[in-house]
């Protein structure tokens, strides 16, 4: 990520320059991130690639190895750190990531508290909702995972925004100079109900707390715990259907699995729209589209609650 402050606004236009992260993508689910440093090389199955080449080209250049071999040198933008960020914990990602965004109203200027910090993937997508002004305040009891999470967002430029405490949440609660000033506030951690009455306490009039849950007693325990002082307490299940659009003729696509529409190609769909029985089996390729075959599942159960106003 470009750094971002209350000056500068977020923006990708600029070229990339010695000690920029960037996020070398080759495919969408092959990608990874780099510090560029002149001198240094990248080696693939592409051929080598010399980071010096990628200075002063802009965000999205594709670059060129002594091979002639190629890969695109995009931005590290949040939906991509999620993808690429070194694993140390189970994490949220985009489509849990965005629902909680919007849910819990994040906008820039935002105050917000998050437990636990884990891999930091939310915390990232927080920390750009909430820029330039506003700020996260994310906690976790491993020390490890918080010194971590602090590099990584020194890395992606994000550290004017996050402030990274080492804090037993279930058991302490929020620190008490953060009272009654959250606009919201994230739980992801083993035991939420503990948490609860700190994050009410943390809230501003009518903020709104989420808690992350990847099973359904969990779920139960938190929604009880909240109603004392919560209301409009909602639980949701993100399950993401992936589309794979792919160009081939019709032939190459018989036997996929039948009945469903999104594996016809795109003429063949139209004809049968408009109620014709021809079917071609050869002609000039077309784009295909339908269900992956490997699309997400469960991820876990997103509750959401508004504290309840007192006047
Ligand atoms: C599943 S991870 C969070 C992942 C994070 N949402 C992400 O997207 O990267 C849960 C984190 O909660 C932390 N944790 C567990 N119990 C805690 C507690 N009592 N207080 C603070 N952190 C805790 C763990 O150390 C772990 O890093």
């Amino acid at each position: 990520m470009l750094p971002i402050d209350s000056t500068k606004k977020l923006s990708f236009t600029r070229c990339i320059r010695d000690g920029d992260l960037v996020i070398v993508y080759e495919r969408y689910d092959n990608m990874k991130a780099i510090t560029v440093c002149d001198g240094s090389v990248l080696e693939n199955r592409f051929g080598v690639f010399k980071h010096s080449d990628w200075v002063g080209k802009q965000f999205g250049s594709k670059v060129f190895s002594n091979k002639g071999g190629f890969v695109y040198l995009l931005a590290p933008t949040p939906e991509l750190w999620t993808l690429v960020l070194s694993h140390r914990t189970q994490i949220l990602y985009i489509a849990d990531i965005s629902f909680v965004i919007m849910f819990l109203e994040i906008v820039p200027g935002c105050l917000v508290l998050e437990s636990g910090t884990g891999s930091g993937s939310l915390t990232t997508s927080l920390a750009r909702a909430v820029a330039p002004k506003g700020h996260v305040y994310t906690f976790d009891f491993h020390e490890q995972r918080a010194v971590s999470a602090r590099e990584d967002f020194e890395k992606t430029g994000l550290s004017n925004l996050v402030t990274v405490g080492v804090r037993d949440i279930q058991g302490e609660g929020f620190p008490d100079e953060l009272s009654g000033m959250a606009d919201s506030v994230f739980l992801d951690l083993p035991q939420p109900w503990l948490a609860i009455p700190s994050a009410g306490k943390m809230l501003k009039q009518d903020g709104i707390l989420c808690s992350f849950s990847p099973c359904i007693e969990q779920v139960e325990r938190t929604s009880e715990t909240m109603r004392s002082s919560f209301t409009d307490i909602r639980t949701f299940e993100i399950l993401l259907r992936t589309y794979e659009v792919r160009e081939g003729k019709l032939d190459d696509f018989q036997g996929d699995e039948a009945g469903s529409l999104g594996s016809l190609p795109r003429k063949r769909r139209q004809r049968s729209n408009e109620g014709s029985n021809v079917q071609e089996s050869t002609g000039p390729p077309t784009v295909m589209a339908r269900p992956c075959s490997e699309a997400k599942g469960h991820t876990g159960y997103l509750t959401f609650a508004r504290l309840k106003c007192l006047s």
